[in-house]
């Protein structure tokens, strides 16, 4: 295999860090046992470095293995936030979020590119077949102290198929180690896992599955992202890199893995067997101890690993991290895509990380709202019903929020403002109470109504106005009341004046 890009290689990716000045690389024995959780969690809310742990308590004799933290979390520097993101698509590093997010929805309508079988790779080079492996013995972290197990997989890529062949699904979903040789795993029933795995449990077979661990940045994003069902994010994958990715076959099973991911795990998801799973330190940044429900077994067959690798780790929890910049902001895009496709102008769509991805903010261009000849009830009617009842990258959230031209989607102060003066509470929204609840949010799971229904709401801050096209207010504001070229020599003075820069 010679793709060596960063966005196809994800060695190649820590060095691009590296180079960036984006990386802490801690030579100093740390523990997996809380410690390192601790500092990743900590780069996470102050927007630091990435971290690369080269020196694991309990790594083995070869140094298998080290972990990379927060491999897709923000940068500090106001003019890179999303570099680390941008990365993952060979954008340059001050990429915008928007640049990100065009760039994942490119393919949607672009032929895919399958990927390319090769004869080997990196991740051959060292095999350890049942019984070389203890996975006790493995320098799996403990990232929350209440977790209930220790989370190795967070950011590996989970590759399965349909029984026919037809359908090779990428995408991530936690897993900690139950024992020696056996992984238990988050299965959402609603989730392409969860579909797939049903497919060959209802043929009374088990399901057989790879974990690619520091698979390709390009391919670790569509993994992150609700696709449509029946697509397979390879081919995605390969639409937006321009190029077919480089896989090998596995050793135990007919899947193909990333030939230069960094670790993979092979084996069977069992059709019956379930243990308990979790709590985890999850996404929107609680774990309830003790909270352990039955999830099915990941039998651990093979694992391959390429010389000194690395583990990604994501240490998810109060923003940021990899389920809000990944997560959250795929689901987000695609959410609008699918909007547009159903000729609903929405020009852009994000899901704010103050609100731990549980909103997406719509923006809509309001000429073509106004050829709708369109009514709030009706619209919101339209949108909701679109996301909320009838696709899937709806399900995790729970408020749709429609704004004008005028809101910078990205920034949460201009969305808080829309959000407090234009939505009227109840008379401009329209609430769900039957549809998908998605039941790891605190007040769904863990709250006073049902755990897995409803509770969802669009809540439109879209002016009367603005229904025709127009905006009757202007906001009292540098930007929006004072003419440009006066808003310019202002500007052109302001620091000869003694304010700051
Ligand atoms: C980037 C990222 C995404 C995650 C997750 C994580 C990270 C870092 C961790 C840290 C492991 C935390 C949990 C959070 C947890 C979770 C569970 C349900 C819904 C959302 C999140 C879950 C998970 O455990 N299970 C699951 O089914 N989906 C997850 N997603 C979302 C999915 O990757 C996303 O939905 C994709 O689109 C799936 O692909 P598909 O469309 O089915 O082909 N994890
Ligand atoms: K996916
Ligand atoms: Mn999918």
């Amino acid at each position: 295999s010679n793709q060596t890009e960063p966005h196809l290689n994800f060695r190649a990716f820590v060095e691009a860090l590296k180079q960036d000045n984006d990386l802490v690389e801690i030579n100093e024995e740390i523990d997996p046992h809380l410690e390192a959780g601790a500092v990743i969690r900590k780069a996470c809310e102050t927007d630091d470095k990435a971290q690369l742990f080269n020196n694991l308590k309990g790594a083995h004799p070869d140094g298998f293995f080290r972990i990379l933290g927060a491999p897709a979390s923000l940068r500090h520097d106001p003019k890179q936030q999303w570099g680390r993101i941008a990365r993952h698509l060979a954008l340059p590093p001050t990429a915008s979020m928007k640049d990100i997010l065009d760039k994942m929805l490119s393919a949607s309508h672009a032929k895919p590119i399958p990927p390319r079988i090769v004869e080997d790779g990196p991740v051959k080079e060292n095999k350890l077949r049942a019984g070389d492996f203890d996975l006790n013995t493995l320098p799996a972290p403990l990232l929350h102290q209440a977790d209930g197990g220790k989370f190795i997989q967070t950011m590996g890529m989970d590759i399965l198929q349909s029984p026919d062949g037809k359908w090779t699904n990428w995408s991530i979903s936690r897993a900690m180690v139950l024992d020696s040789n056996n992984l238990v795993g988050l299965i959402v029933p609603t989730q392409h896992i969860g579909l797939i795995h049903k497919m060959w449990s209802d043929q009374g077979k088990d399901t057989p599955y790879a974990i690619a661990f520091g698979a390709p940045p390009a391919a670790i994003m569509a993994a992150s992202m609700p696709i449509p069902d029946g697509v397979s994010e390879a081919g995605w994958t390969g639409a937006i890199s321009g190029q077919a990715l480089d896989v090998v076959k596995c050793e135990t099973n007919d899947l193909y893995v990333p030939a230069n991911a960094e670790i993979v795990f092979e084996g069977t998801i069992c059709a019956t067997r379930r243990e308990p799973e979790g709590p985890f330190g999850e996404m929107h940044g609680y774990v309830f101890p003790g909270d352990a429900k039955p999830e099915p077994v990941f039998k651990v067959n093979m694992i391959t690993y390429r010389h000194g690798a690395i583990l990604p780790v994501s240490s998810c929890g109060r923003i940021t991290d990899e389920t809000h910049t990944m997560l959250g902001a795929l689901c987000a895009a695609e959410i609008g895509q699918l909007c547009r496709d159903a000729d609903i102008p929405i020009s852009d769509a994000f899901s704010p990380f103050e609100t731990q991805v549980t909103w997406v903010v719509l923006k809509v261009d309001i000429k073509k709202l106004a050829s709708m000849s369109i009514g709030p009830q009706e619209f919101r009617q339209k949108v909701g019903d679109l996301i909320f009842l009838h696709n899937k990258a709806g399900n995790v959230i729970h408020r749709l929020m429609l704004v004008g031209p005028d809101i910078d989607i990205y920034n949460f102060k201009d969305v808080a403002y829309a959000f407090t003066t234009r939505c009227r509470p109840s008379h401009d929204e329209t609430f769900y109470e039957d549809c998908y609840g998605f039941n790891l949010i605190p007040y769904m799971g863990h709250g006073f109504g049902p755990h897995d229904r409803g509770g969802k709401v669009v809540s439109d801050a879209l002016m009367p106005s603005e229904y025709k096209g127009e905006q009757n207010f202007q906001q009292a504001s540098f930007l929006h009341s004072y003419p440009p070229e006066l808003q310019e020599s202002v500007n052109a003075r302001w620091s000869k004046w003694g304010f700051r820069d």
